[in-house]
């Protein structure tokens, strides 16, 4: 598998404490990985790093065929370039419906000056019924968006990240504070959102990882302790020590 995301030799210090240490790690194209490990391990400052929010002291990060730079582009140029990140807690417009929130995300797409004139055409709508139905909400569009379960914002929200059609989708802690079975949906649809782009979850519910099916890495402060199946990194006596030890 070609790299899409590609971490080399990254290092963060804040205030003189190593947050990140010479980390490396690449992201496949499609692929799907799921991201774990003890509090303070990194997992947040990582995507800070690859979104561009915390700029790195050391290593490269680089995306794309082109391998183009992510440290040399703000955090804008970043999501432009096809990286878009689901932080934990929903902000949808909650007085605006399904449909509305999704208009916006399409309409956030265009440039201000075409902002400003734009009306939505049919194919527009059809794009957000295409979208409403990826993520579980095609029978919900007509809804106040604040009306919605908690499960369902978070999903409504990881639609208008795919309004941007980004290629890696970055998703932290997805599966807190949902229902069993909104746990189970989400499991289904990462998996197949993954089908069309590379999505990282990070992820601390074990049997939401293990339903991913995928290839997990575990951070220990800020490196790659494991890596491979959840059997395969579970069964590591080190992240036992570190992490499930502490569970
Ligand atoms: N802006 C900052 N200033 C100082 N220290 C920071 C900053 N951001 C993160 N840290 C520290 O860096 C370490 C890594 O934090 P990070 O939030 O990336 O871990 P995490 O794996 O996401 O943890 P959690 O599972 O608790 O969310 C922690 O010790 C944290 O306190």
């Amino acid at each position: 598998m070609s790299a899409l995301l590609e971490v080399s030799g990254v290092s963060v210090t804040f205030d003189g404490f190593r947050a990140i240490n010479n980390l490396s790690f690449n992201i496949g194209i499609g692929e799907l990985r799921a991201v774990i490990g003890p509090n303070g391990a990194g997992k947040t400052t990582f995507m800070d790093i690859v979104t561009g929010k915390t700029r790195p002291d050391t290593g490269t990060v680089t995306f794309g065929e082109r391998s183009v730079s992510l440290l040399s582009l703000s955090e804008a140029q970043i999501a432009r370039a096809g990286v878009g990140r689901k932080f934990q807690r929903p902000t949808v417009f909650e007085d605006q419906s399904v449909t509305e929130n999704l208009l916006m995300a399409l309409k956030a797409n265009r440039s201000p000056w075409r902002v400003l004139f734009w009306k939505p055409k049919v194919e527009d709508m059809a794009r957000v019924q295409a979208l409403a139905a990826q993520v579980g909400l095609a029978d919900q569009l007509a809804r106040k968006s604040g009306e919605l379960s908690h499960g369902q914002k978070q999903w409504l929200e990881i639609g208008m990240l795919l309004a941007q059609e980004p290629r890696l989708l970055l998703v932290d802690e997805p599966a807190a504070g949902m229902t069993l079975a909104e746990r189970e949906q989400t499991t289904a649809m990462l998996v197949d959102l993954a089908k069309t782009r590379a999505v990282v979850v990070v992820e601390h519910d074990m049997e939401f990882v293990r339903r991913l099916n995928c290839k997990v890495t575990v951070l220990h402060e800020g490196s790659v302790l494991a890596e491979g199946s959840l059997d395969h990194v579970t069964a590591n006596p080190q992240v036992i020590d570190v992490y499930l030890g502490r569970g």
